[in-house]
């Protein structure tokens, strides 16, 4: 339920609003002091608040005072002040130090409800937003906060609109293809066809043909002249994964194609002009390939005009807690399975897991917890993560490091267990609201601010 926070000392008018304001949780507060409590036990969306404050209600300084101080601990909070009949002065230095609205006394009881709705609704659809912009990067369909993640989608967007040949770097199952895909959905070819063809999963005598097509009669078994995925992919993108794995032989033959845009086809003697946008991955080390000359370097300067690192999981700070909210939801669906959320100790042990496997073996893990959970929550147990001492201790630098990592995952993890929600976190950890912002400061855990 929605939740105000009424503050005002006059009794009469607290009765009147909590009669008034039915189907909205309704919290008072006689003074500055109070208001404060009451803000950050309850955290309003919206709050009334009358100028007039003891210890000097005939003056507006208390109220003015109490309506900087919610603003700058709870910046989202609509704040509706509420001053006497002639006090347009004020009313308006309130609106200038960021109030919402206003409104003069004697209060009538329509007027304000609907004003305290409007403001209800406005908070309600920030709120919305922000966790839209939250969960959505630049790039859509890719799910992730972290500055890690954001960074290389924010990347990806820009190149989406020009044709500059990209190659994305990552360990396996990081999302390469994820990239691939949005970035050609965002380009200026997103009506055409997105080709994607792994250079490692096709036998070495069969992948030229597949690329390039062959021409009837070829070799044995050619019945019919067969385009390749280079020509399918005409006017669109193709996505070469694994290029790392490609033989030296075909990767001439690439570098041709790639300079010239014209291909052969196999058994063919016409060259057939290609349009395509072309997108490579690997997850091997091009540089010291092309050192060991097992990857021809005019090759990879062509085909890595920009390159983009994916993050691996591991880097990418909570945003496993994210995915892993995603995934469950649509393996749930999925399997029409009970489960709907996280025991403590499954957060926890994802938080701390390595993840080798990145995003892959994350979907992996869900997909057997979802179906093997007995209860409503997942447990580390439904996905083969076991609570581990922390994972840092074979190299321990001094004891103020133990202490520092010791504490940021134990912030990390009561941020989770509430949800969130700063206020219920220092409540688990048994610290003060303040407390903890400093600590986040501290430890430079930035992504928990900005989500605060
Ligand atoms: N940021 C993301 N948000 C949501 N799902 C993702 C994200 N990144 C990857 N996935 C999912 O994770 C799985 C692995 O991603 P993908 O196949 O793109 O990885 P990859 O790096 O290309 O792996 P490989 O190198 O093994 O081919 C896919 O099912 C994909 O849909």
């Amino acid at each position: 339920m929605d939740k105000i926070l009424v503050v005002d000392d006059d009794l009469g008018i607290q009765k009147q609003l909590k009669w008034a304001l039915s189907g909205v949780d309704v919290v008072f507060a006689a003074d500055r002091p109070s208001a404060i409590t009451q803000l950050r036990r309850f955290e309003p969306s919206v709050v009334t608040l009358d100028l007039g404050l003891p210890p000097d209600p005939a003056n507006a300084s208390e109220g003015l005072l109490a309506l900087k101080e919610i603003l700058s601990l709870a910046p989202s909070t609509k704040v509706i002040v509420v001053t006497g009949n002639d006090d347009k002065e004020h009313a308006l230095k309130a609106i200038a130090l960021g109030a919402y609205d206003y409104y003069q006394k004697p209060i009538d009881t329509d007027t304000i409800n609907l004003i305290i709705h409007r403001a209800i609704n406005l908070a309600n659809l920030e709120h919305e937003n922000l966790m839209l912009s939250r969960t959505n990067t630049a790039m859509g369909r890719i799910v992730g906060n972290s500055s890690a993640i954001q960074g290389a989608s924010r990347k990806a967007e820009k190149i989406a609109q020009t044709d500059i040949s990209v190659l994305l770097l990552g360990e396996s199952g990081t999302g390469k293809e994820v990239f691939a895909r949005s970035i050609h959905e965002h380009s200026a070819r997103a009506d055409k066809p997105f080709v994607a063809i792994n250079c490692a999963s096709i036998p070495e005598n069969l992948l030229e043909s597949e690329l390039f097509g062959y021409e009837k009669g070829a070799f044995t078994g050619a019945n019919k002249t067969t385009l390749g995925k280079i020509e399918t992919a005409q006017g669109g993108t193709l996505f070469l994964d694994e290029i790392g794995d490609m033989p030296l032989g075909l990767q001439a033959k690439m570098l041709r194609f790639l300079q010239e845009r014209v291909i052969e086809r196999v058994g063919g003697r016409s060259e057939i002009a290609v349009d395509v946008r072309v997108i490579c991955a690997t997850h091997r080390d091009l540089q010291s390939m092309v050192s060991g000359e097992t990857f021809r370097e005019d090759l990879y300067y062509r085909i890595g005009e920009i390159s983009i690192l994916i993050p691996p999981l591991r880097d990418r700070d909570d945003d496993v807690v994210l995915l892993a909210k995603t995934f469950l939801n649509q393996y749930r669906e999925e399997y029409s399975a009970k489960v709907k959320g996280f025991s403590e100790d499954a957060l926890s042990a994802m938080l701390s897991h390595k993840w080798p496997g990145n995003i892959r073996e994350l979907q992996n893990k869900l997909k057997s917890a979802v179906v093997l959970a007995e209860g409503s929550l997942v447990q580390a147990d439904d996905l083969g993560l076991f609570v581990t001492e922390d994972e840092t201790e074979e190299r321990v630098f001094n004891l103020r490091e133990v202490r520092e990592i010791a504490e940021s995952k134990a912030i990390r993890n009561a941020y989770h267990q509430a949800e969130q929600n700063i206020s219920k976190a220092a409540e688990l950890l048994g610290v003060t609201r303040p407390t903890l912002y400093s600590l986040i400061d501290k430890y430079r855990l930035d992504d928990l601010k900005n989500q605060a």
